[in-house]
């Protein structure tokens, strides 16, 4: 055994190629999975499957021979299980949707390195597209650029795990005749970004956008006396606090658009929650066609009468078809004071007769009854190892 650390470090950097090598070949069988699937029909998510192999793995990993933590390799084999699902889903729905072009034109709000940008590109990535970025100045921009085909797909920001729905977004989605097609979690990571300065002390005015304030409340209580400017996004506070280049100043970003303007890292992980994922959806001109292969969500505008239990009697139609809900989100009808316009996310396929079914029934319950869109479900969510 040597102790000479350069030795030691070319050691992991040779097993972290075989790591890489061996991802890279796993990732490459879940095309050979999906052509499989595709001449059996077969559900594409195998969660009896995925569990036996999470149980036997931990099983391996705390043995003798390993010595590994439970939760660490069941943790990252959940990634790698969830890389190979997205993987699946993308290749069927190229497929089924008839998507030759190879790049995309994706409207996003924020500047290059914006949350909705790396968002964006994430996506592209996933559906194995180039992706022509249009930076937008608003969240109704992107709606119009979307419309007017400049953008073949916008993507904008839902929901987040800590400050909650982004309202805007939904009161944008009651007026559009676009579709949703797509959802995407994106993990969101501030940090505190300045153009030279160690000392957290010296700070005295932070710039971002006001979600990304809110979401960092705690740590910003916690700072003394400081001014807050706000911005149209944090890629706008990232520019401005390159641009402005003072000791004094730093933006609430990310890291990978802060590396994009110079900027360096002060502070990580400074929101009030630790799993701060923002929950993206993706919108186009056209519906999608969802593979009855893969998990699918069906966005729903609703209102209901103002009689007492109108909605918990439409509701009560999701139970009867046994439709697992995933959202239930209600905002202000602009112009009728005090009523409301429900928002119903539900895990079910739009071209599936039961859901059809379903929807016929709840049509009877309610007022007004729109679909916004059908797409895959992009949260994989991990089976119980227990
Ligand atoms: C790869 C498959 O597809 C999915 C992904 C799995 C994996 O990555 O191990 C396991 C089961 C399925 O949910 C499979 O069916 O084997």
């Amino acid at each position: 055994m040597t102790l000479d650390l350069s030795e030691i470090r070319q050691q992991i950097t040779r097993i972290d190629r075989s790591l890489l090598k061996l991802l890279s070949e796993r990732h490459r069988l879940a095309f050979d999975v999906v052509r499989s699937k595709e001449i059996t029909q077969k559900a594409l998510r195998d969660e009896v499957r995925e569990q036996q192999l999470l149980q036997e793995l931990v099983k391996f990993a705390e043995s003798e021979n390993y010595q590994l933590d439970a939760q660490y390799v069941t943790q990252i084999f959940q990634r790698i299980i969830e890389d190979s699902v997205l993987t699946q889903q993308a290749y069927l729905q190229k497929k089924l949707n008839d998507e030759r072009e190879n790049q995309v034109h994706i409207a996003f709000l924020g500047k290059r390195g914006s949350y909705s940008n790396l968002a964006a590109r994430s996506y592209a990535n996933r559906y194995q597209k180039q992706c022509i970025e249009l930076s937008c100045a608003s969240f109704e921009q992107i709606f119009e650029k979307v419309s007017s085909g400049e953008a073949d797909l916008g993507v904008l920001p839902l929901e987040n795990t800590t400050s909650g729905s982004i309202n805007e977004v939904y009161d944008l989605l009651q007026h559009t005749d676009l579709s949703l097609v797509g959802e995407l979690a994106y993990p969101i990571k501030h940090c505190v970004l300045v153009s030279d300065q160690d000392d957290l002390s010296k700070i005295d005015t932070l710039y971002s956008h006001p979600q990304v304030i809110q979401q960092c409340s705690q740590f910003i209580r916690d700072l003394d006396r400081v001014h807050i400017e706000y911005c149209e996004s944090s890629s706008h506070a990232m520019e401005l606090v390159s641009s402005l280049n003072k000791p004094n100043i730093a933006a609430l970003g990310n890291e990978d658009g802060g590396n994009l303007y110079g900027l360096k890292v002060l502070k990580t992980d400074i929101a009030n929650q630790a799993n701060n994922i923002t929950r993206f959806i993706v919108i186009a001109r056209k519906p999608l066609t969802v593979s009855p292969q893969i998990t699918a969500k069906t966005l729903l505008l609703m209102t209901t009468s103002q009689q007492a239990g109108a909605l918990v009697d439409a509701l009560f139609v999701f139970k009867k078809h046994q439709i697992k809900m995933t959202k239930l989100e209600s905002r202000p009808i602009y112009g009728k004071p005090w009523q409301e316009m429900f928002y119903l996310e539900i895990e079910a396929n739009i071209h599936h007769p039961a859901t059809q079914e379903a929807l016929e029934e709840l049509k009877e319950y309610s007022e007004f009854l729109k679909v916004l869109g059908c797409y895959p479900s992009e949260i994989v969510k991990p089976v119980d190892v227990a």
